[in-house]
């Protein structure tokens, strides 16, 4: 008797961008065991979260944790879905009672890309452009390198993005490396921003993929496809942003890298119009990531002062 199909049920959101994150699991969920090999073994549900509804104001404006989460871990809870697929940048600290998140891949490229038709780096942009981004995290670490720079908001798919650059509505934007890499759309960057210049957000070019605690099917199913290295330095950063209870509204960066054992680590926080900085690193063994995020966080919060974080909460 053949085995009854599907045998998994995949949950993602609807995104072109979420769809390749979720056929390039899916395809190395087939490589790694035969019968999720078959035709018609996995199953790819479309999920609308609230992130995908409200397309027309800055996210951080909406508010709320999870808005790219929520429903696909009610569907989850439900048993609708075995696993769910998410960029862990739009993942909450906090997953939900009986969530649990044992598998990232192997990291793309974390970097933030530059795009423009005026300039060919940040430097090179004269004096008063206009940026467009709807990060509060870019906004806030471009204006800190380029105080006179213009920051307006901007969202949209990487389409619209570009017509907008066509149209001179602005004179820059910024995105993920990672997410344009997916999508085949790198040939647009027009140059990768540097760590220096710009840290990127925590998780950034991770994919994580979580299951029920106790859907024991799905956790071997996934454990062959978990990056050690991605997994310890995603835990490193959002060790650090769990600490710091970052929201939407706060601009919080974070990079952790491995070589071999030694892990380096590196955060900052900054006030959205960019003016005041605070960054700091640790140095230590691949076992310390959670203590070292952690421990980087507390040092950030003490030196910025209470007033820092007044600043950045949410109305
Ligand atoms: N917040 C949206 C989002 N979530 C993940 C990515 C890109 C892929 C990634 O960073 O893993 C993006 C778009 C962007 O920031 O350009």
């Amino acid at each position: 008797m053949t085995a009854k199909l599907p045998i998994l049920r995949i949950g993602t959101r609807g995104s072109p961008l979420a769809l390749a994150q979720t056929h390039e699991t899916r395809d190395r969920l087939a490589a790694a065991w035969a019968p999720l090999g078959q035709e018609g073994a996995i199953d790819i549900e479309v999920i609308k979260t609230t992130g995908d509804l409200i397309q027309d104001r800055p996210l951080a404006e909406i508010g709320g944790k999870g808005l790219f989460t929520k429903e696909l871990d009610e569907a989850m809870l439900s048993g609708r879905i075995h696993l769910a697929v998410h960029s862990m940048k739009d993942v909450p600290t906090l997953l939900p009672d009986g969530i649990v998140l044992p598998c990232i891949l192997p990291r793309e490229d974390v970097r933030d890309a530059f795009i423009s038709l005026k300039a060919a780096s940040l430097a090179d942009l004269p004096q008063g452009a206009v940026v467009g981004t709807s990060s509060l995290r870019r906004g806030a670490q471009i204006l800190h390198r380029r105080p006179d720079l213009k920051v307006v908001n901007f969202r949209g798919n990487v389409q619209t993005r570009l017509r907008k650059l066509d149209e001179g509505v602005v004179d820059a934007t910024m995105l993920a490396m990672a997410g344009l890499r997916r999508l085949g759309l790198a040939g647009h960057v027009t140059s990768a921003l540097s760590e220096d210049d710009m840290l990127p957000a925590v998780a950034q070019g991770a994919i994580g993929i979580t299951c029920r605690a106790d859907d024991e099917a799905a956790h071997a199913f996934l454990a062959a496809l978990n990056c050690p290295d991605s997994f310890v330095r995603v835990a490193a950063e959002r060790a650090f942003l769990t600490r710091l209870d970052g929201s939407c509204r706060t601009p919080i960066a974070a990079l952790a890298v491995l070589d071999g054992d030694h892990l380096s680590f590196r955060g900052l926080i900054v006030s959205p119009d960019g003016t005041a900085i605070h960054a700091t690193s640790r140095s230590g063994s691949r076992s310390d990531a959670e203590a070292m995020g952690k421990d980087a966080a507390e040092e950030l919060i003490k030196v910025a002062g209470p007033g820092f974080f007044d600043l950045i909460k949410p109305h």
